[in-house]
């Protein structure tokens, strides 16, 4: 046997695929050796060598589960003296087993993950249950990451209505890895994030639900406020929120599955699963939502103005048609083209922090998201010590202390299209690169999208390219896109203040007079645009994580990490090193 370069844990000769194979247990991995016997020497003096020919490892952290081998169910048939049949199962399980089975995970195309079997078999009794024993005791080891009580959450309402079906097809592996679940089938909107608040959460290890964004937002929003609560921490405006204790793993069973998509990379519920199962955990930034400086809720994929806020208003009252909704209302709003008038005003991220457009993308192992969770973790501290945050004025846009730097705020006014703040990347199935293909899961920033008013085929243009593979989106002269912390909206007609529904009215009619002249302007401190025949002078609604936010007049700041999903990230395949071999010490391929 060769020297290892890791502490062994056991170790005997195996067979696998009917082939014999050393087989070493590490703190990290299964190491099979594969053996080949030849026969050397001359005449009589014929000797047996064993050789290694190919070493292949199993990542302990992707092993599911380990058990004794489960046998055939043999049926007997017993004829019944009525002339019925009576059947009788008779499971052949040996009273000594000597064979285990692992259950590992296994790549499949476009980020999926399968389950994948593998017998062992052992000389004897002893050595079966002292393996499955060690690997289970490695697994499950004290303080580790994996889940062993969740707090389940089935939207039988969202998407196609499939949830409860999908969680009935999942259900068996988490069975099978011995993950046990208290089961809430939802009734009524809200009812995830209320129950949330009174649960006993000692009880379990983290929180998974099985539907849409729209669910996940849920019980984002119940932990959240929980937390809030359980710390003492008013959600006043720019609050730092407390981080929630438990982790949140989704299955998808929605419409888009953008949060699913963005954090794993497929809405492939098996895989999910399999992540929630092993314990994977990625770091996920949170927007907090305020009106009129009042705390709305929380959200992490996209806060939109403007068209996805039409089309989400449009869509609710479709829901009858399930996800072609959207794909309607998106054509309707297209048709209609509408520009809304107003200002926006955000706080760059620093240049570090890189660009919507710079071509990074956010993979398993995120190094900006590593840098980033560490300078928030130490940010919490210091903030932690301060009484309070320096206030901030919704009216000026400007701190009171001056020490996060006023002076950075930027503003841009004129009449936009859509306003679409992206947290995460937003991928979907239907934009398998998201809506901003290089915003980072963690790295405490929103990319900002301006859509200035332009042509419907301009627009068109602009929405063609999202779901192709490579191409810019935003390299169009009407779009302008930033890093931010954080940014606010105000409408040119604020229905809140004395008077704005008159110069709403007021507008609305110069706006005809224009379009009539065919001239308009526009302008803009950030870059102006040309402007614009149509402007109806109305406000438009927010889309925020898939809920209508009838107001809009907004305010929008993110907090690096908040919350932590049961999720792996979205893997390299291109990058993916081979894993190194405890036993030989040189890279070697997975089983
Ligand atoms: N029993 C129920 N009856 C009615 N509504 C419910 C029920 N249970 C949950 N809901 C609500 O259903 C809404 C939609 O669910 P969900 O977001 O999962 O589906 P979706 O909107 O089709 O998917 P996506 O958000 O991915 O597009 C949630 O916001 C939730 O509040």
């Amino acid at each position: 046997m060769a020297a290892s370069c890791e502490k062994i844990l056991h170790q005997s000769v195996l067979e696998l695929d009917n082939k014999q194979a050393n087989v070493t247990l590490t703190p990290k991995y299964i190491a099979v050796e594969h053996i080949a016997k030849h026969k050397q020497g001359e005449g009589g003096m014929l000797d047996v060598k064993m050789t290694t020919i190919q070493c292949q490892v199993i990542p302990l952290e992707e092993v599911i589960a380990v058990q004794p081998h489960t046998a055939n169910i043999a049926k007997d048939k017993f004829k019944m003296r009525n002339g019925g049949a009576l059947y009788q199962a008779v499971e052949l399980q040996p009273m000594h087993p000597t064979l285990f089975d692992v259950y590992i995970i296994k790549r499949a195309p476009k980020h999926r993950w399968r389950q994948k079997m593998l017998t062992f078999a052992c000389k004897d009794h002893v050595t079966c249950s002292q393996w499955v024993e060690k690997i289970r005791d490695e697994i499950f080891a004290p303080g580790g990451k994996r889940p062993r009580q969740l707090l389940v959450f089935v939207n039988p309402f969202g998407g196609k209505k499939k949830a409860p079906k999908v969680f009935e097809k999942v259900r068996p592996t988490f069975d099978l890895a011995g993950v046990t679940m208290n089961v809430i089938e939802t009734e009524r909107q809200y009812h995830a994030r209320d129950i949330l608040q009174t649960y006993d959460l000692s009880t379990v290890d983290g929180v998974m639900c099985v539907g849409g964004d729209g669910t996940f937002s849920e019980v984002l929003n119940g932990l959240l406020n929980r937390s809030n609560k359980d710390e003492g921490i008013a959600q006043t405006f720019r609050h730092q929120p407390a981080r929630p204790p438990l982790r949140i793993g989704v299955i998808p069973a929605g419409s888009t599955d953008s949060v699913v998509c963005s954090t794993i990379g497929t809405n492939d519920p098996l895989t999910s699963a399999l992540q929630i199962i092993i314990g994977d955990s990625v770091g996920v930034d949170v927007n907090a939502l305020y009106k009129q400086e009042q705390f709305v809720k929380y959200s992490v994929t996209m806060t939109s103005y403007g068209y996805y806020g039409d089309l989400l208003a449009d869509s609710e009252r479709l829901r009858w048609m399930g996800p072609k909704r959207y794909n309607w209302s998106g054509f309707k709003k297209i048709v209609m083209n509408k520009a809304y008038e107003g200002e926006v005003s955000f706080l760059p991220a620093e240049k570090s922090n890189g660009h919507p457009r710079d071509g990074t993308t956010c993979y398993t192992g995120c190094v900006v998201c590593q840098r980033a969770g560490k300078e928030a973790e130490l940010a919490n501290k210091a903030l932690s010590k301060c009484a309070s945050a320096p206030a901030f004025d919704l009216g000026s846009g400007e701190y009171s202390d001056g020490s996060l730097n006023p002076d950075g705020w930027r503003t841009v006014s004129g009449k936009f299209v859509a306003i679409n703040s992206v947290t995460v990347s937003c991928r979907c199935p239907l934009t398998p690169e998201g809506m901003s293909p290089y915003s980072h899961l963690g790295d405490g920033c929103m990319d900002l999208i301006l859509v200035s008013d332009c042509s419907r085929v301009d627009y068109l243009r602009h929405m063609a390219r999202i779901p192709r593979q490579g191409a810019d989106q935003f390299d169009f002269n009407f779009i302008q896109v930033y890093r931010v912390r954080e940014f606010q909206f105000r409408p040119a007609f604020d229905p809140e203040e004395e008077g704005g529904e008159e110069e709403g009215q007021a507008a609305e009619e110069e706006d005809l007079r224009s379009r009539s002249d065919g001239a308009a302007s526009l302008s803009s401190t950030g870059g102006s645009q040309k402007s614009l025949k149509h402007s109806p002078s109305q406000n438009s609604v927010w889309n925020c994580d898939g809920e209508v936010i009838d107001h809009p007049k907004l305010h929008l700041q993110v907090h690096c990490q908040q919350v932590q999903l049961f999720a792996r990230g979205v893997e390299n395949h291109n990058m993916q090193e081979p894993e190194k071999c405890p036993v030989c010490c040189n890279p070697c391929s997975r089983c």
